[in-house]
């Protein structure tokens, strides 16, 4: 099978020089679950920014369900923009129009959706977050958790193969966070989440990659990663207090390898 997302011998540094990415090689197959998890620095991001070509120019390959991320093919870069959704950290990065409906209509009707189709997407992606109610609102003026779902919503109206999430959990409530976490848990989509809420990790993604200094650390079941106190130690990951990824993983029916 073609995976949905494949990166190759991926470097990077940025224009002032400063070297992130030094070879990163990584897989993802259709509809797998994955965290990438590391300290401050690591590189996530930047990462994350090569898979719809947003950054490009260092060494290696991104390949989106077979086809290179190539910045200088153009119709390329838009098949991939809707292939790859990504959900930034900020909520308010990506929340700019008068109300929600339009906020979540803006994407598609960019890609030349019109009409009842449309409608049937925005209707569609505010279900999907539990914020169909709120169409009409200014988006400014929900709630913190609320512009994070409907900032999910206008990815999901894309259709992605491929959703990724900057820290979903940050500044979320503890409802609000499951209530994200149950969501994301029924899409049929690719997912890949940078995360340092490792809980959420476990919860979430049966695999988890480490990233640190710009080179995979890790890979493997989140179980496992999680359970290995000297791995955690040596790339600034810390469980919180009295949390238990063995029990976790019995609870959430995960297997170790
Ligand atoms: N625009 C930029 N110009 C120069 N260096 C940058 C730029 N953006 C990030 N960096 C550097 O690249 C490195 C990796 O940053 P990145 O944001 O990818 O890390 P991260 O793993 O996402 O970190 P965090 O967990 O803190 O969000 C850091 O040393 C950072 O200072």
């Amino acid at each position: 099978m073609t995976p949905a997302l494949r990166i190759t011998g991926l470097r990077f540094a940025y224009p002032d020089g400063t070297a992130t990415l030094h070879g990163v090689d990584l897989s993802v197959e259709p509809g797998e679950r994955v965290a990438l998890l590391g300290p401050n620095g690591a590189g996530k991001t930047t990462l994350v920014l090569h898979l719809n070509g947003i950054l490009s120019g260092g060494a290696g390959s991104v390949e989106i369900g077979g086809r290179r991320v190539d910045p200088a093919d153009r119709p390329a870069v838009s098949e991939i923009r809707r292939r790859v959704g990504i959900v930034f950290q900020d909520p308010d990065d990506q929340l700019f129009m008068p109300t929600v409906a339009e906020d979540v209509a803006f994407g598609p009707a960019n890609m030349g959706v019109r009409g009842p189709e449309l409608r049937e997407r925005v209707n569609e992606a505010l279900a999907a977050v539990g914020m169909s109610a709120h169409r009409d609102q200014v988006p400014q003026h929900l709630s913190f958790g609320q512009r994070r779902r409907v900032a999910v919503a206008t990815v999901l109206a894309m259709r992605p193969e491929i959703l990724v999430l900057d820290e979903p959990s940050s500044n979320l409530d503890p409802a609000s966070r499951r209530e994200l976490s149950e969501i994301l848990r029924g899409l049929a989509v690719t997912l890949l989440m940078v995360t340092h809420d490792l809980p959420y990790a476990m919860e979430l993604c049966p695999r988890s990659v480490i990233l640190d200094g710009g080179r995979i650390a890790a890979d493997g079941p989140t179980v496992d990663l999680l359970s290995d106190p000297e791995l955690m130690r040596g790339h600034r990951l810390e469980l919180p207090f009295g949390f238990d990824p063995v029990v976790a993983a019995a609870q959430l029916g995960q297997a170790r390898s």
